[in-house]
């Protein structure tokens, strides 16, 4: 356990967390507990070992310090493995459960009874057991990890904890559990002969203490279930690197090798028995897109057969939705039918003979007579049995993107094969899950899967909602709501399908999250919906699957229902204590437990000692900028003042408590490093008057709370975790950047983003603080933001719009430049000119109000371009990405960071700008590849633009530190490093202290 008395920040964490880590004791950082997980304690060290989890890459110069040939890796995963197991007799760090549960499940040899069995005959077995187990001895206890290691401010001891007929067991100098217990509940496994022993009954649930007598079971099964990823993880290196391909005519585009062997693996995944799917992880650009849709092709006749049947396989029955089937005497078979794929006299039988149905089944029955439908739903609702239609596939995806999937399962489909492709987004949708069934591909977005899907809410989560104080029951007053009287399915902790929409009313053959990083924050309600929705086969599209830290893979592991990780308490105790407790040990099991779910390539990796892709080269400029004297000037005083602000609270020491006004004092050095003017904020701009009469009709003590809220001090923005832009509250009180929450609210009915809220939102239910204002008071008075007032006269100037900073100086001088040049495009092999194609460039900035400005000197030099951001309406985004790629005359694209860097194929560019550098290089490289990916004919430019001796420098260094950690994790950098939280020192460092 690293956790040491530095306090740690997670500044470099964008989106929801990072406000998350403040967390090294616990007690004195109240004021950050909403944000704080429950197992913060752990830390993420980086591994020094890496295991190549890339299987198919050959790449002889891959920086990783051993990179064993396949048959090497073999034998050394094995090795690896049974190390893993068996060390946990040596090593006195391992808990006790993890000591027995190796005695109780061994590789090979066959144990049938640990307690004496007579059936059992195997040698050396007594000396391996543990005294518990050889003196028929056992307690809950042995088999919780030993956390005492972790030191009281990790996880207490719990003083209550004394069952009746239980005694407590402390950890001898072996490990082993030293007293005598009775028999615990005791599974022995292995062998045709394994059975269990069955245990004297478990004491009566009447207290807390029985909840951890629970959750100590649960975690023995799931410390058993590892047996199973075990098994898989051994089966899966011995496979070979097959490619799969399409017949001819399927496809209007041949794959290329590494999609054919994506294709391979995503079939072997699909048709295993453990976790059927996974994470196709690629470089962005690689094409996982088409690999999908080559995965949907190839099923296409079992998925067919599943949606006609409502299975393809028996097993698949059992293994999604029981609710769901009904059971149909079909001869002399009986077979598992989903009711809705009967015919209408055949779904009455059934109906009126097993007592099926509930409201989804009389909606799934619309078609059937009055008469006989009264008898369906009168007779159903005994047994309570549930009636989904069977679906194809669900593509879900970044509203930005929808358009574009729609298109790429268009063309690149030969007609003959064509798939037929719902489009499910905005008010006018259907309502009817019946007409979902009917299509092959569903594509929606992320938010439509929020808003339709009740939310998983597993215990764990539950729990870490109380830790945390986190209650969607927000009350701007500050008076925490009693928690509502609960309907009976969220007693017993079950989603409610009341309000479920058509996503939710399905039963899915696959679903595909596209842009799967979207949901890497478990807590929020996109990800808990997306583990809602009821699926076959899943998959997760990323890129850039770990973003901040290792804790990213929580929820993939959640929504691919990879068990035993996608229980919280599991992922924490197997993967995440491992780490904490020997980084090396640690990271290797990561890294066994990803490779069997997770194929990774980048663009650098080697087949066959080929490059993945032929791809004209990229080369990134960092474009060192000097400031004006005048921008120096200006720049200067608002660090010094930044500075000794900080210096304030470190001296106080009272950082912690003061990480949202610290943000805020980095974001407008941030700012003034792009131009002065963006410390202004322009919140006079975003007046909609349809949310004054919105924000009129609440009580006037609201609107006063809700403005508190946004001008008391700072806040952070939940979606990007930096001091809000355009700052906007939701009527639930949560504070937004004007723009990230637009991006969400694309569709009617959307709910607050905030992690845990869910309360429904529109358009006009978020609120600026001048329509807050106007709503109480009778004439505008919105004050000016006082930040330029820094600027002493000698410097005021360049805080007007007319004054242009020496980035946008910049910026322009390489636009004007390409703007005369064309560049001769040749075919794919260089050889004949093909034509001239005009030279193209995409200028990304994470503040609007920097585009804003963008477009003012465009304007005035005469260069035609077209905008993105997160504010405008996705048929203007198609619209203005559609005349970029298309109209020669178009040579800009000015887009947002954080709207503009999924998904979107934009090869008409050869020249990215990046006016600002970002916490997190990964948006930016997300963001670069919309230009650098297949398709791209011509060679790329990435100009990233930092100012000399500013906080940018520092933020790149930074950058490069969270690289390095991702990359360490991945097994595909041979540096290593602790790279995963800002830490006071770091914030020394930003502020030259
Ligand atoms: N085999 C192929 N032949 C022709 N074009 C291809 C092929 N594979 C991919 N492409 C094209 O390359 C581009 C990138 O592919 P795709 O969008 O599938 O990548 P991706 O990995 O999903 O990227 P991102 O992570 O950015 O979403 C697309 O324009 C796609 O049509």
């Amino acid at each position: 356990m690293i956790v040491s008395n530095m306090d740690i920040i997670d500044l470099t964490s964008d989106s929801e967390e990072g406000i998350i880590d403040l967390c090294s004791d616990s007690e004195d950082n109240n004021e950050f507990h909403s944000c704080k997980e429950d197992y913060t304690d752990y830390e993420d060290p980086v591994s020094p070992f890496h295991l190549p989890l890339v299987p198919f890459s050959t790449a002889p110069d891959q920086n990783i310090v051993e990179q064993p040939t396949d048959i090497d890796w073999h034998e050394i995963a094995k090795k690896e493995y049974d190390d893993w197991f068996s060390s946990r007799n040596a090593s006195s760090s391992y808990s006790p459960v993890e000591n027995d549960i190796k005695r109780v499940i061994p590789l090979s040899i066959p144990y049938g009874s640990a307690a004496k069995s007579e059936e059992f005959d195997a040698p050396n077995v007594e000396h391996q057991l543990p005294q518990s187990f050889s003196n028929g001895s056992f307690s809950p206890q042995s088999f919780a990890p030993n956390h005492s290691s972790l030191g009281d401010h990790i996880i207490k001891e719990d003083p209550t904890l004394n069952f009746s007929g239980f005694q407590r067991c402390t950890a001898n100098g072996n490990g082993m559990p030293s007293s005598t217990m009775p028999t615990d509940d005791v599974f022995v496994y292995g062998g045709p002969r394994s059975h269990r022993i069955f245990p004297p009954p478990m004491p009566s649930r009447t207290s807390v203490n029985d909840t951890i007598v629970d959750n100590d079971v649960e975690k023995r099964l799931f410390s058993l279930d590892e047996r199973a990823v075990y098994e898989e993880a051994l089966k899966h290196i011995s496979q070979e690197k097959g490619e799969e391909d399409l017949p001819e005519g399927v496809m209007s585009v041949s794959l290329l090798k590494h999609q054919k062997m994506a294709l391979s693996w995503m079939l072997s995944k699909e048709n295993s028995s453990h976790c059927r799917g996974g994470v196709l992880a690629d470089d962005q650009g690689l094409g996982k897109t088409i690999s999908t849709i080559a995965l949907i092709q190839k099923e296409k006749v079992k998925q067919s057969r599943f949606t006609n049947s409502g299975s393809y396989c028996t097993n698949s029955v059992r293994n999604i939705d029981d609710d769901n089937m009904v059971i149909v005497m079909d001869k002399e078979e009986v077979k598992a039918e989903p009711l809705n794929k009967l015919d209408d006299s055949t779904r009455v039988h059934v109906a009126s003979t097993l007592k099926l149905c509930d409201s989804q089944s009389v909606a799934a029955s619309d078609s059937i007579e009055p008469r006989k439908k009264n008898r369906v739903r009168s007779s159903a609702s005994t047994l309570g049995y549930k009636t989904r239609p069977a679906a194809g596939t669900l593509v879900v995806c970044p509203a930005s993107v929808l358009r574009q999937w729609a298109n790429e399962l268009s063309v690149k489909v030969m007609e003959g094969s064509k798939l037929s492709v719902l489009v499910y987004h905005g008010c006018s949708r259907t309502r009817d899950p019946n007409l979902l069934a009917k299509y092959d591909v569903v594509v929606t977005t992320y938010m439509t899967v929020a808003n339709e899907v009740p939310k998983e809410n597993s215990d764990d989560e539950k729990k870490d909602r109380e830790m945390s104080g986190i209650y969607p029951e927000f009350s701007v007053n500050s008076k925490r709501k009693r928690p509502k009287k609960q309907s009976k399915a969220k007693k017993k902790n079950k989603p409610s399908n009341s309000d479920a929409g058509p996503l939710a009313r399905v039963r899915w053959f696959r679903v595909v999250l596209d842009e799967a990083q979207t949901i890497k924050n478990y807590r929020t309600q996109v990800s808990r919906a997306c583990c809602g929705l009821r699926a076959e086969r899943r998959w997760c599209l990323s890129g850039t699957p770990i973003q901040n830290k290792i804790d990213d893979l929580y929820s993939y592991f959640c929504f691919l229902k990879y068990e035993p990780y996608s229980k919280f308490s599991s992922f924490k105790d197997m993967i995440k204590y491992p780490i904490s407790k020997d980084s090396a040990r640690g990271y290797k099991k990561l890294q066994a437990i990803l490779r069997i779910v997770l194929l990774r390539r980048t663009k650098e990796t080697l087949i066959d000692g080929e490059p993945i892709l032929k791809l004209p080269p990229k080369t990134i400029q960092l474009n060192k900028i000097d400031f004006t004297p005048e921008e120096r000037a200006f720049y200067l005083t608002l660090e010094e003042g930044s500075r000794q602000k900080f210096k304030a609270y470190d001296a106080a020491g009272t950082i912690k408590e003061n990480y949202a006004s610290i943000l805020v004092l980095l974001l407008r050095l941030r700012q003034a490093c792009d131009h002065p003017l963006l410390l202004k904020g322009q919140e006079s701009d975003l007046i909609d008057y349809n949310s004054i009469q919105i924000a009129k009709q609440l009580p006037k003590e609201t609107v006063i709370n809700l403005l508190e809220k946004l001008e008391s001090g700072p806040a952070i923005c939940s979606m990007c975790s930096d001091p809000p832009e355009d700052a906007v509250v939701a009527r639930c009180g949560h504070v937004f950047c004007y723009q990230c929450v637009h991006e969400n609210l694309t569709g009617d009915g959307n709910v607050c983003p905030y992690p845990l809220c869910g309360r429904k939102l529109s358009v006009r239910s978020v609120f600026t603080p001048a329509v807050l204002k106007l709503s109480i008071l009778p004439k505008l008075e919105i004050d000016e933001k006082t930040s330029c007032s820094t600027a002493d006269d000698k410097t005021s100037s360049i805080c007007e719009s007319s004054y242009i900073s020496s980035k946008i100086r910049e910026a322009v001088d390489i636009l004007k430049s390409i703007k005369t040049r064309a560049i001769t495009v040749g075919d794919t092999t260089g050889s004949i000119p093909s034509k001239m194609d005009p030279v193209k460039a995409i200028v990304f900035s994470q503040w609007t109000g920097m585009l804003d400005l963008m477009e003012l000197s465009l304007n005035s030099n005469d260069i035609q371009f077209r905008r993105l951001d997160g504010a405008m309406c996705l048929n203007l985004r198609e619209k203005g990405v559609n005349e970029f790629n298309n109209d020669p005359e178009v040579r800009v694209m000015l887009m947002s960071l954080k709207a503009g860097n999924l998904g979107l194929n934009m090869v008409a560019a050869c020249h990215v700008i990046m006016l600002d550098p970002w916490w997190n290089p990964y948006a930016e490289d997300q963001a670069v590849d919309r230009a650098h990916r297949i398709g791209q004919t011509r060679a790329v430019t990435v100009s990233r633009f930092t100012v000399k001796d500013t906080v940018e420098d520092r933020i790149l260094a930074l950058q490069e530190k969270k690289r390095t950690m991702v990359q360490s994790a991945f097994g595909e950098d041979g540096s290593s490093g602790n790279a995963t939280r800002l830490t006071v020192e770091d914030l020394r460092y930003l502020f030259m202290v």
